[in-house]
């Protein structure tokens, strides 16, 4: 059996033997290269990092065209380096799934060094800010999820750890921009040296949403002259600080068993899949995709490595922010999302299976073709068409992806307004009718149907984690399936809530379609899977 910490350059045999692809490089040249001159950091160590960031750098190292290692730093999830990382000398096994069923192995030793970057780890603490403050560093990427960058609650206001920081002293910083914002702070006093920092994270217009987060700490720094007002103005300036934008697309599923098995059995030993008390699922080797894309504004002010050299399209923000919109709001995401949130309510645990039925088929051609394409813009690089016949077609029925609705349902809060708001305010600012709309509404009906917590077949089921869960599962726990009831009264605070939808769904006349199709689903035991049928068929 081969192990992730076995010597690739002593005895390659045993990599090729279990039909793994390893590096050409030695990773203590890259660790020490690192230590003397680090270039890249990356916040959020998940399985999109492992899959795709850290086969980036690992390609670029193998070219010969990167020296150092990529610093993974942990905000949250103390247990994802621990278990993860050090014990695997931050190693890890890539695999690639294609729709033959073929696997695809490498094994990856691009990350230098791991560390939990966290006032409460102070080693952690201290040794990124010391890399924050070498003039080597020219980039940061992140993929911390959509809910890391959140500074306000349900209502818009300030969270009590984002007030904290703004008041405090930088170095007791909680939140994650708080926290990131201290590490600009030491660059700033270090010398002012150059850095980009970007999101690549599942939201439009991340690097603007990232700066914003950033600036919102500073300037109560500013104001409370915990930091100097020229702080503000190298934040500001993308020749010093720039935060690119981003797309980014791999569909990169948790370390499934169905994969270790295979991996155990093609003579691969670390394939024990950890779940963390903090709610991440992550395992030695990382199960992705073969189609990838990711698109990044060239604005790199201390210089990059040559990332295209690795697949990455750098182009303008302009068009960075058309293939985003693209993607993330029109033809991919909002298919994704209505999967989730229809498949944990229908009992599925695959996508590839849901893809078998033909009414979750229709309700995603619908969503995808008819109601989100005609108002989003042709980005150019890619054409939006193409793009969604290639998820509909071959990318979300590959069933060689084990990829579940559980997953995708998590933060579902968090995403509503950028898969769908974003659709919705092109009809409004193009004065088109919203009546037309049918499938955005029923996944809204869905959604409220979902945080009942209650299955299409009447049974009680385990929600995926949503920060906003328990306050929104509040309004709707009472609702009884087959009870005739006043649903207005239930949905209303709800439907109202603009920092869910982008908008108060009751004033653009969506209110009371979403109303009348939860009501359809409240029926009884199967009324789900007849409501999208009804809805459909009226096509
Ligand atoms: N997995 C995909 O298919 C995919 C594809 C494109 C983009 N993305 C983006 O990448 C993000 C991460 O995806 P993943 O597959 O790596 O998820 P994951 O669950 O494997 O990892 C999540 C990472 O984010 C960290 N994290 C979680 N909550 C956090 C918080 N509140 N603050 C700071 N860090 C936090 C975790 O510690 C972990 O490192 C997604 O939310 C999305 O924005 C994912
Ligand atoms: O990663 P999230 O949680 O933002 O969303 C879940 C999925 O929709 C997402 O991960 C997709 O797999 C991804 O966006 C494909 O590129």
């Amino acid at each position: 059996m081969v192990k992730l910490t076995d010597n690739y350059l002593e005895a390659p045999e045993i990599f090729e033997q279990a039909q793994i692809k390893y590096p050409t490089y030695d990773q203590n040249d890259i660790i020490k290269l690192t230590q003397e001159k680090p270039q890249w950091v990356h916040f959020g160590g998940g399985n999109l990092f492992r899959c795709f960031h850290a086969k980036i750098a690992h390609d670029l190292i193998n070219q010969g065209e990167l020296k150092t290692g990529v610093i993974v730093a942990e905000t949250y999830d103390e247990n994802v380096i621990n278990e993860a990382y050090i014990p695997f000398s931050n190693r890890m096994l890539q695999v690639v799934m294609d729709e033959k069923g073929g696997y695809q192995k490498t094994l990856l030793a691009s990350v230098a060094q791991s560390l939990y970057y966290n006032q409460q780890n102070p080693s952690g603490w201290q040794a990124l800010r010391h890399i924050f403050e070498q003039s080597s560093l020219q980039l940061v990427t992140m993929s911390i999820t959509e809910k890391g960058y959140q500074l306000t609650d349900i209502n818009g206001e300030l969270t009590a750890a984002a007030k904290a920081d703004i008041t405090h002293d930088p170095e007791v910083a909680q939140t994650n921009m708080g926290a990131i914002a201290r590490l600009l702070l030491a660059r700033f006093k270090a010398g002012r040296y150059p850095i980009a920092m970007v999101s690549t994270d599942n939201f439009s217009e991340n690097g603007q949403k990232f700066q914003e987060g950033i600036l919102t700490i500073a300037k109560g720094w500013v104001k409370q002259q915990l930091a100097p007002t020229e702080f503000l103005n190298y934040l500001t300036d993308p020749d010093q600080v720039s935060f690119p934008w981003s797309m980014i697309d791999r569909i990169t599923p948790n370390p499934s068993e169905q994969v270790a098995k295979v991996l155990h059995d093609s003579g691969f030993e670390d394939t024990t899949i950890i779940h963390t008390p903090k709610h991440t699922n992550i395992a030695p080797f990382g199960n992705t995709e073969v189609t990838y894309y990711l698109v990044i504004e060239d604005q790199f002010p201390n210089g990059r490595p040559p990332l295209e050299n690795a697949g990455v399209i750098l182009t303008d923000r302009q068009t960075v922010n058309d293939v985003d919109q693209m993607k993330v709001t029109a033809c991919l995401n909002p298919l994704h999302t209505a999967l989730a949130i229809f498949g944990s309510l229908l009992g599925y645990q695959s996508i590839a299976d849901e893809m078998t039925n033909p009414d979750l088929v229709n309700l995603i051609k619908r969503l995808g073709y008819q109601e989100a394409l005609p108002v989003v813009k042709n980005p150019g690089i890619i054409q939006p068409k193409a793009f969604i016949d290639e998820v509909i077609e071959r990318r979300l029925p590959n069933k060689n992806i084990p990829d579940t609705p559980q997953r995708i349902a998590s933060d579902t809060s968090q995403k509503i307004p950028v898969r769908y708001g974003v659709t919705i305010k092109h009809y409004l600012d193009n004065k088109r009718s919203l009546d037309s709309l049918r499938a955005i509404p029923l996944v809204f009906a869905g959604w409220c149907r979902y945080l009942m917590a209650i299955d299409d077949q009447g049974e009680a089921f385990i929600p995926s984690l949503d920060p906003l869960y328990e306050q929104l599962h509040e309004y709707v726990k009472s609702i009884k399936l087959g009870q005739s009831t006043s649903v207005h009264t239930y949905l209303q605070p709800i439907l109202t809530n603009q920092q869910i939808f982008g908008f108060d769904l009751y004033e653009i006349q969506l209110g009371k379609k979403v109303e009348h199709y939860f009501e359809q689903m409240i029926q009884g035991p199967g009324a789900i899977m007849r409501t999208i049928q009804t809805v459909m068929e009226d096509n």
